[in-house]
């Protein structure tokens, strides 16, 4: 016991005189160690600046590589408990090693597990009532520590933490001397390095080589591990954004809302504000780009201003990977790097401003240029669309033009793939939209760009139909426009659907440049579109023009040639008559008569007597032309629209266009072009071959056959309906050969007309040649008469026609197959049947130069004995 006693006074002496830490671990090491057979201890002092438990002993082990015990824990990865030790007991705590679980409470100071059967003794060392570290000693013999050992070691322990007050505080003496030493030599370098990097970011253009040089002369000063700028977009106040994000040697991240609980509660104040985001992230989620910078490892940022003003151009933001404070010296060069970044960034903003503006200038220079070369509206509308969604995201434009009081809006220019295009309503083009919706009118009365919303939009949905069904079957949730205009006129307007409608608002100045070339480009097209249709209007009048003049020098010919109806019969007053009823009305004409008798001189007559005479009369004879080319012709046709219809070509029935359309042989027509025909006339609109559109017409029809039209609708070959439709005023000229008293007049008609045409002057002919003519059953009739007068001209020598070359085997084939038709008649029923026909001829008339007797070739009295005999009456003679 007296032995202890000694060895005690001895340790406590020894200890009494140690006045560093060195000398502490060599006792720990040496007497002490041999007084009390531990086998290692360690004195755990708590550094609350680095938040550190600092193993001030180091303990040599002979039997082990590293010692049990840590040379340092961080004081933050222990609990209160795992601290403190003591379970309660606020002198010591004893631990005996049965098993590894026996160490959990003080595992982390141990680097491995000590063996079983050995204890860890530990004595909470403290400085007033303030915990300053632990002392811990390891004896690998747990039996051999006895109470009275324990006792020794209580007292040890007082003596140990008295020393190590006095170690510490003598310690810390010298450290804050060499501290302060420190200090001022970072800051020296610090200021070195704050006046490199002054002169570095004078020259600076861009916020990447800022960074990239604040990086270079800060890093070793305030430790972070990546740096950013944050550039605040004061533009719009009110919807203020993180427009970019600048990292070094990282992404550039997308705009952020400022309003994000870190920028907005950073930009009041005056220093840097620091966010442990590790622990923030526990109680509320992150922003995205916090959540990323979080990911990316870091635990802690820091954030100041740019400059002084609260409303700052940007932030500068430091990424630390550490929670460690950051040193005074750090935080103010944290603050001289701000200042300084204040009028670097001012060199940058003008020097983006200037490349933005030198880039928007190249963009317009490239916009003009590839649009100035475009002539074709598909291609100049999807270049159009093109720039503006690279510029501006644009999803959607549509170019207007605008009616003369701006009530009326008409699409002119827009991508046939875009959304607006899709309706029906674009697609003919030529729709027209009222402006007063709440939207165009607005657009209309705005001097830049308006812009409108979701609920903008929704509102004139009840105005606008259109408006409505296109926003509901896509997703435009904003739209914009502005008046197109080229100096004080307005051209049009400019209307855009956008997701990001933003863009627009960011850029106004740069689209209201593109407006003003859109609004020339506008004016161009609608001049050439005007000027094209002024053209088309030409051509299709030069082309109707040039059929007016064929038809006008055919019309000229036939007038020349049939100048009047030559004839005094009773037939010829009576188609006189019936022309004079008809011709002043629109009513259909249909012309029955034997070929050659003069239909389609008739069908002249009721147009030259109508009011439609200063206009066209066209002919179309149905039998000249193949059925498959009789449909092109009567209404014309468009281009392509069958094999050789290389131009369109206007029909018959626009020619005839507020004139009159003659039909000759309309009994020839085909029967599907009856149809056709049929709703021509009661529609007064025609279709052209191939062609979509319907086209009016106002035409008279006069139609004009030498077949038996109701006998061809009894055999289905014309339909009965066209024939009711077209039989409402029938005119029918009766053949020549009951006609023969008009045959000296159209004699000597075709005389004077052929003699005149060769030169040759004819005054008169025989009466027996006349009475030849008169005796013939012309079944060319006039025609034929005519053709055999200028063959009979053409013979003649001398100032008489003596004779006609009739054909007068055909005329005897005539009236014999006449005869073998009819019964076997006597002499007498011959000779009264002839002599009645010539009288009504000749309207009973038996003397003179009209009278029958002379076409008998017989006196008169003979006649009239002749008649007594035969016994022809008065009432016979009338035809
Ligand atoms: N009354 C008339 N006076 C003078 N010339 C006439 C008369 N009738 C017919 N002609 C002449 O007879 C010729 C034939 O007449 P037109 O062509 O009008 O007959 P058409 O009945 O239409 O014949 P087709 O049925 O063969 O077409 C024409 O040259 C015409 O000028």
């Amino acid at each position: 016991m007296k032995e202890s006693e000694d060895i005690l006074k001895k340790i406590s002496a020894d200890l009494l005189s140690v006045k560093q830490i060195t000398h502490l671990a060599d006792i720990f090491n040496t007497s002490l160690k041999a007084a009390l057979s531990y086998c290692e201890g360690a004195i755990f002092s708590l550094d609350c600046h680095d938040n550190m438990l600092y193993n001030l002993i180091q303990m040599p082990n002979p039997f082990r590589e590293s010692p049990f015990f840590l040379q340092h824990v961080l004081l933050k990865s222990l609990s209160t408990d795992e601290v403190l030790l003591t379970e309660g007991n606020e002198d010591f705590a004893e631990f005996r090693i049965r098993d590894g679980l026996q160490t959990w409470r003080f595992g982390k100071y141990l680097s491995s597990i000590p063996p079983v059967g050995s204890a860890i003794v530990v004595f909470p060392m403290r400085q007033g009532n303030d915990f300053i570290g632990n002392l811990f000693l390891l004896f690998t013999d747990a039996s051999s520590l006895g109470d009275y050992d324990i006792k020794m070691l209580m007292l040890i322990s007082v003596s140990i933490n008295l020393v190590l007050i006095d170690v510490l505080a003598r310690e810390k003496v010298l450290l804050s001397d060499n501290l302060f030493q420190e200090r001022l030599h970072e800051r020296m370098a610090q200021l070195e390095a704050l006046a490199l990097l002054g002169n570095a970011i004078a020259s600076v253009r861009s916020f990447e080589k800022l960074l990239e040089i604040i990086d270079r002369y800060t890093i070793k000063f305030i430790g972070f591990r990546n740096t950013m700028f944050v550039t605040l977009n004061d533009n719009h106040p009110a919807d203020k954004l993180v427009s970019e994000m600048h990292f070094v040697n990282g992404d550039a991240m997308a705009r952020n809302k400022i309003d994000d609980g870190f920028v907005d509660r950073m930009l009041p104040g005056e220093g840097p504000v620091i966010y442990n985001i590790e622990e923030l992230a526990k109680t509320s989620p992150l922003p995205g780009y916090m959540k990323a910078v979080s990911d990316a490892g870091i635990v802690k940022v820091a954030m100041v201003r740019f400059s002084d003003a609260k409303d700052a151009p940007g932030v500068w933001l430091l990424a630390f990977d550490h929670n460690r404070p950051l040193s005074p010296n750090a935080m103010q060069m944290v603050k001289d790097v701000a200042k300084m970044i204040t009028s670097a960034t001012q060199n940058v903003f003008t020097s983006l401003e200037y490349e933005r503006r030198e880039l928007e200038k190249n963009r317009l220079i490239q916009f003009s240029n590839s649009i100035a070369s475009i002539r074709n509206k598909a291609n100049l509308a999807r270049t159009v669309k093109d720039h503006l969604h690279d510029l501006f995201e644009i999803d959607d434009f549509l170019l207007w033009s605008l009616s003369e009081d701006h009530s009326f809006r008409f699409p002119v220019l827009f991508d046939d793939e875009s959304i607006f295009a899709s309706h029906p309503a674009f697609k003919a083009r030529t729709t027209e939209f009222r402006n007063h919706d709440g939207i165009y009118n607005v657009i209309l009365a705005g001097t830049g760009v308006s812009y409108f919303d979701a609920c903008d939009l929704e509102k004139a949905y009840s105005e606008h139909p259109y408006f409505a069904e296109v926003i509901e079957t896509s997703d435009i949730r904003a739209m914009g426009g502005s008046v197109l205009r080229i100096g004080e006129e307005v051209i049009g307007l400019l209307t855009f659907s956008s997701h990001r409608i933003q863009l627009v608002k960011e850029r106004e100045e740069l689209y209201l440049s593109i407006c003003s070339q859109l609004a020339i480009v506008a004016s161009n097209m609608l001049a050439t579109d005007k000027i094209s249709a002024q053209l088309a209007e030409i051509s299709k009048l030069k082309e109707r023009l040039e059929d007016e003049k064929i038809y006008l020098q055919e019309e000229l010919k036939t007038s020349a040639n049939n100048s009047d109806m030559i004839g005094s019969s009773q037939g010829i007053k009576t188609i006189h008559k019936l022309v004079e009823q008809v011709a002043y009305t629109d009513s259909t004409v249909l012309i029955l008569g034997e070929t050659g008798t003069g239909k389609e001189l008739v069908a002249r007559s009721v147009h030259n007597n109508s009011p439609r005479k200063s206009k066209l009369m066209v002919k179309v004879n149905c039998a000249a032309l193949p059925a498959t080319l009789i449909e092109s012709e009567l209404f014309g046709h468009e281009k392509g629209s069958f094999t050789g219809a290389s131009e369109r070509r206007l029909g018959k029935f626009e020619l005839a266009n507020h004139g009159t359309l003659f039909l000759d042989e309309i009994g020839e027509l085909p029967l599907d072009l009856q149809g056709k025909l049929l709703r021509a006339i009661q529609e007064k609109e025609i279709e052209r071959v191939g062609g979509k559109a319907v086209i009016k017409v106002d035409v008279r029809v006069i139609a004009a056959t030498n077949r038996n039209l109701e006998k061809e609708v009894a055999s289905g070959k014309f339909r009965s309906d066209l024939y009711y439709r077209i039989n409402i005023f029938p005119i029918r000229i009766p053949p020549l050969r009951d006609r023969i008293s008009d045959i000296p007049l159209l004699a000597s008609h075709f005389i004077s007309k052929y003699a005149a045409k060769v030169g040759k002057e004819i005054r008169s002919m025989n009466t027996s040649t006349l009475r030849e003519l008169q005796r013939y059953n012309w079944p060319g009739n006039i025609r034929e008469l005519e053709h055999t007068i200028e063959r009979s001209v053409l013979l003649t020598k001398g100032d008489t026609l003596k004779t006609f070359d009739i054909p007068v085997a055909n005329s005897d084939r005539n009236d014999e197959s006449m005869y073998l038709e009819k019964k076997i008649k006597t002499i007498d029923e011959n000779e009264r049947e002839h002599i009645v026909r010539i009288l009504k001829m000749c309207h009973g008339r038996v003397n003179g130069h009209n009278g029958a007797a002379i076409l008998l070739g017989i006196p008169p009295s003979t006649l009239n004995s002749k008649m007594k005999r035969l016994d022809i009456r008065k009432r016979e003679m009338r035809p």
